[in-house]
């Protein structure tokens, strides 16, 4: 299997934990976008979808799936999303398409986590991929002092702007040996929006598509 066709057999598999007339919460990615292509053939067994991005919303909307705004939720059974890393402990780094704030707070609402990846995204420990961390505009130059002083290389992402109007720092070199700790702590730097960590609320399953089929872990 190449990795799309990984991405396809992982997002199909995310379909069973779809519970029926509910409002599913749905991620961002080209991992998420096959799983919103397979929530598109169930849409008449759901109430719908709440989404975390403008480009999620934009192919569900196409696709004939209803969207609703969180505010009018008051809890998600089910919250699927993918990653760009994830150890076996569930906790993952997210962001790579920017979309980590409003990932984590649908992430939030959801009674439910169900990451789906494929096999490239299993690590051992957080920190190969550069991890994203929203920042408000005018305060980039100061955070990535602080990030700088946590042993981080951070490099802004130039040219992208996040859906809330803010801008990306991508921290290279990490070795994210606890990330419960390191999520706070780059939270509580003045003008960031919230960082890729997520572990203080992690997966609860984990779907990862490999050569020989779909491995869970829960
Ligand atoms: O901001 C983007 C999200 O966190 C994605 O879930 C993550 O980057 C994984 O995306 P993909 O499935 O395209 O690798």
């Amino acid at each position: 299997m190449d990795q799309n066709e990984k991405k396809q057999a992982v997002a199909n598999a995310a379909i069973k934990y779809v519970e029926q007339d509910s409002i599913v919460g749905v991620g961002t990615g080209s991992t998420v976008n096959y799983f919103i292509d397979a929530l598109a053939k169930i849409k008449h067994n759901i109430e719908g979808a709440v989404s975390s991005s403008t480009a999620s919303t934009e192919r569900m909307k196409k696709l004939g799936i209803e969207v609703f705004d969180l505010n009018s939720v008051d809890q998600l059974s089910v919250y699927i999303d993918g990653a760009d890393e994830v150890t076996d402990h569930k906790h993952m780094i997210k962001g790579g398409g920017a979309a980590l704030t409003q990932e984590k707070i649908v992430a939030a609402v959801a009674k439910k986590f169900v990451c789906i990846v494929d096999d490239s995204k299993r690590v051992g420990v957080l920190g190969k991929f550069p991890l994203p961390v929203e920042v408000i505009p005018m305060a980039r130059s100061y955070v990535a002092r602080e990030l700088v002083k946590l042993g981080g290389d951070p490099v802004y992402r130039e040219g992208v702007t996040t859906d809330n109007g803010n801008v990306i720092l991508d921290v290279h070199n990490l070795e994210i040996l606890n990330p419960r700790e390191l999520e706070q702590q780059i939270n509580n730097i003045a003008g960031v929006v919230t960082n890729g960590i997520f572990a203080m609320r992690g997966a609860d399953v984990v779907l990862s598509a490999t050569d020989t089929g779909v491995e869970t872990l829960d």
